[in-house]
């Protein structure tokens, strides 16, 4: 498949939005399927896990490769819930484009926010699918609206729904002025028959007046969004748009519209029915591909996001969107990834996934960034420094998979036989590629910032990348006996390396084992995967939160290290200034400096051992252990006696930081989550009430159509079983989603007896 044909691209919403339905429908109507999925039967092809099955929702993302007319199409479907959010991440960080779901009826939702920020991050291109527009309360205008306020995105409305509610049964599309109309009847009709043809003047002329309207506000925004169409409509088509002949267009695309044409009517007449004058579709195609096109651009730039709306549910409205995502997203070499270029035609590919199958062990999911990737070879893993050996090349298809001789830069890969290899490792050819890549990203650095680099800096350069979040909650889990200690290290460590964002570490004081995870449904799926797939009865420890520590005070010392090992003795002498750093308050990271004349002084490797020490100080705080954050350490003196070795340097640095920190009045900081709670205004003041005794501070209560949307924000720790809670309020009809806000200070009363807890002594 050639690359410009193919399209990489993610499924990304709120919790129930619909994106395991669209997806359902994309297979079917590319082919792929015989039947139709339904998330309530539990019989999709993307939620192929147990537990995915049975609650409806996607926890994991799914890999699918389907094709869609001349295009492929790499799918990934991704969890709405939060607690999965690093799925999406991984998702998005190999992805080149993304679909946003939404439910027309609610608009931007948290979770979405949470996405967006994550596309945008990545800068990814992305389409919006407004769906269920067969509800009562769905609103194109709600919707577009929430896209622009909450979102702060630019709307490029595409399509102009026809019908409303149940009602709903089809679309025009402004920018071909196509009509398409879902023909079935019932509700059950699978939308592969539907009408399409050009509007005509006998058409309802409140739909005419409308589409006209709707499509004059189109070419208008994305003149402005796009400088060679204004130019275009500027001329002597200022007035009159459907006149602009092929014009600028290239020859190709006249030829592309004429056999687009004859390939429609060739290859899908039992798909569509052609209503109109194949003249007028030449005519249409010839200044809709500049259209198209200039939407294109607008969409590639993310000046602007095209909307398009349907009903993945009743089926309606998925082809178009299929035929959005190929004309809009963009292709792999469209995107510029940055490893690419010092690899140049060497293979580079990052792990996003790894799957354990109980045949064929561990499925590594790779993204190929560039070079080729053939089975029966070895490949280099940069991460963990080590040649492996791939046994077979798959393309992903669910949970099913189709074994390939090789696959080229822009796909995504399927691997069985490497082993060593977790998610976010970057595999190349070999050692010696990868080196070479290293030289010249070295080269190119330097020659930008004119001085050179250390080891760690270039070769950082050329790895890719996957940011784990921190784990919320955390708890101790228990085998049923002794014996199966083992297993379930055998398990945890299988659990790990498909999920970076659980953690297990074993506790220094009892010697349990200790599960770190992003929320109670998180923790909750691990500990039934334990028990399903790994036939372990474990028993869980009370969920607890994980928060960190700060400190209000700067305070200078000094730490001695004089040691004898062996024959050799190690001296090292540091001096060192902790202060409260207020710019990473709401992150994880914190700051290190270095006084001028050490900086002059020390070599590159003591510099790397004093950086470790610092980073290895920050990792258990003085008052609880908790990692720190907020504090920023700038070193004044460190003098390193000649054949004292590097890792005593680092141990002095780190004893140094612990007295530095011990003195500067430690503060506990406590997850706050932002809450957003969507309930039918009679159970309001119920909910308002219980949030109240929950510590939680209301931001805004908002109104959606019938409901209430309430935002707040609430101490992580006081939000356990918060969901059995709010359905015995809103005898079930409420829905919440939480989010990590940031990190605050913990009131000095609550810190007090959060500490007398954790001593024992409350
Ligand atoms: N009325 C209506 N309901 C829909 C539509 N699409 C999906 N649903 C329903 O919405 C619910 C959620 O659908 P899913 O496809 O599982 O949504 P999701 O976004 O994949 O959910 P998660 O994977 O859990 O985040 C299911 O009950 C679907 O039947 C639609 O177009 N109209």
């Amino acid at each position: 498949m050639l690359t410009f044909r193919i399209r990489n691209i993610g499924i990304m919403a709120h919790i129930d939005a619909g994106k395991t339905t669209t997806t359902e429908r994309m297979l079917y109507y590319s082919g792929y399927t015989r039947a139709l999925g339904d998330v309530d039967d539990g019989d999709t092809v993307t939620d192929y896990m147990a537990q995915e099955r049975e609650r409806g929702i996607t926890i994991q993302s799914a890999a699918v490769t389907f094709d869609w007319k001349e295009y492929r199409i790499n799918l990934i479907d991704t969890p709405g819930h939060v607690d999965f959010t690093l799925e999406v991440e991984r998702a998005l960080r190999v992805l080149d484009g993304a679909v946003a779901v939404f439910d027309a009826s609610a608009g931007v939702e948290a979770q979405t926010l949470t996405v967006w920020r994550q596309a945008d991050k990545h800068k990814i291109p992305c389409v919006c699918f407004l769906n269920k527009m067969d509800k009562p309360g769905a609103s194109l205008s709600y919707s577009l609206e929430s896209i622009k306020t909450k979102l702060k995105a630019n709307p490029v409305l595409l399509q102009i729904p026809i019908g409303s509610g149940k009602g709903f049964i089809g679309l025009v599309d402004l920018i071909t002025k196509q009509r398409m109309v879902w023909q079935g009847k019932s509700w059950a009709d699978d939308g592969r028959l539907f009408e399409s043809r050009v509007l005509e003047p006998t058409d309802d002329p409140e739909l005419l007046e409308e589409v006209d309207q709707a499509r004059g506000g189109l070419i208008e925004q994305v003149a402005d969004l796009d400088d060679e169409f204004a130019e275009l409509l500027l001329g002597k088509y200022s007035d009159n748009f459907d006149a602009v002949p092929a014009g600028k267009v290239s020859l190709n695309c006249t030829i592309l519209a004429e056999w687009l044409c004859a390939l429609q009517h060739v290859v899908f007449p039992s798909i569509f029915f052609f209503l109109f004058n194949p003249k007028t579709l030449i005519g249409n195609a010839r200044s809709c591909f500049q259209f198209q096109e200039a939407v294109r651009r607008v969409t590639l730039a993310r000046k602007g996001v095209p909307v398009l709306c349907g009903s993945s549910l009743k089926n309606k409205g998925v082809q178009p969107l299929l035929d959005a995502i190929t004309a809009y997203l963009p292709a792999p070499n469209e995107r510029n990834h940055d490893l690419v270029r010092w690899y140049k035609d060497d293979l580079c590919a990052l792990a996003f996934k790894v799957v354990h199958d109980k045949q064929r062990g561990p499925l590594v999911f790779l993204r190929i960034y560039s070079g080729t990737m053939k089975p029966q070879s070895a490949i280099y893993n940069i991460n963990r420094n080590g040649t492996e050996r791939m046994s077979r090349l798959l393309l992903p298809f669910a949970d099913q998979h189709v074994e390939i001789p090789s696959l080229s830069a822009g796909n995504i890969a399927l691997t069985v036989g490497l082993k060593q290899t977790v998610t976010g490792d970057t595999i190349v050819s070999s050692k010696a590629s990868a080196a070479a890549a290293a030289r010249r990203a070295q080269k190119g650095a330097e020659e930008k910032r004119g001085s050179a680099l250390s080891n760690r800096e270039s070769s950082s350069l050329v790895l890719a990348g996957v940011e784990v979040p921190d784990p919320v909650f955390f708890c101790s889990i228990e085998p049923p006996t002794m014996s199966k200690q083992a297993d379930l290290e055998h398990a945890l460590n299988c659990l790990q390396r498909e999920d970076p964002s659980l953690k297990v570490r074993t506790d220094p004081d009892s010697g349990q084992t200790i599960l770190c995870g992003m929320g109670e449904l998180h923790i909750e799926i691990l500990h039934d995967r334990i028990k399903r797939e790994y036939n372990i009865e474990t028993h869980l420890g009370p969920l607890q939160v994980a928060y960190r520590e700060t400190i209000l005070q700067s305070v200078t010392t000094t730490e001695t290290l004089d040691r004898t090992l062996g024959e050799k003795r190690h001296i090292v002498n540091a001096e060192l200034t902790v202060s409260p750093w207020s710019e990473s308050a709401t992150g994880t990271s914190y700051y290190i400096a270095y006084e001028e004349e050490v900086e002059a002084q020390i070599s590159a490797e003591v510099r790397e051992a004093v950086d470790s020490g610092v980073q290895s100080g920050y990792l258990q705080g003085p008052l609880l252990g908790y990692p720190v954050q907020g504090v920023s350490t700038v070193i004044r003196s460190v003098h390193v006696e000649p054949g004292t070795s590097l890792a005593m340097v680092s141990a002095c640095i780190s004893r140094c930081m612990l007295k530095a920190l011990q003195q500067a009045s430690g503060q506990v900081l406590e997850p706050v989550m932002a809450l957003e709670v969507t309930v039918g205004e009679e159970y309001l003041s119920s909910v308002l009430g219980d949030l109240a005794q929950r510590r939680g501070c209301v931001r805004d209560i908002q109104s959606r159509h019938d409901n209430k949307v309430l935002l707040a924000t609430v101490p992580l720790a006081e939000m356990m079983g918060y969901s059995t809670v709010l359905r015995t309020l809103s005898s079930g009809t409420a829905t919440f989603s939480l989010e990590l806000a940031s990190y605050e200070p913990m009131n000095p009363q609550a810190q007090t007896s959060l500490l007398n807890k954790m001593a024992g002594l409350s």
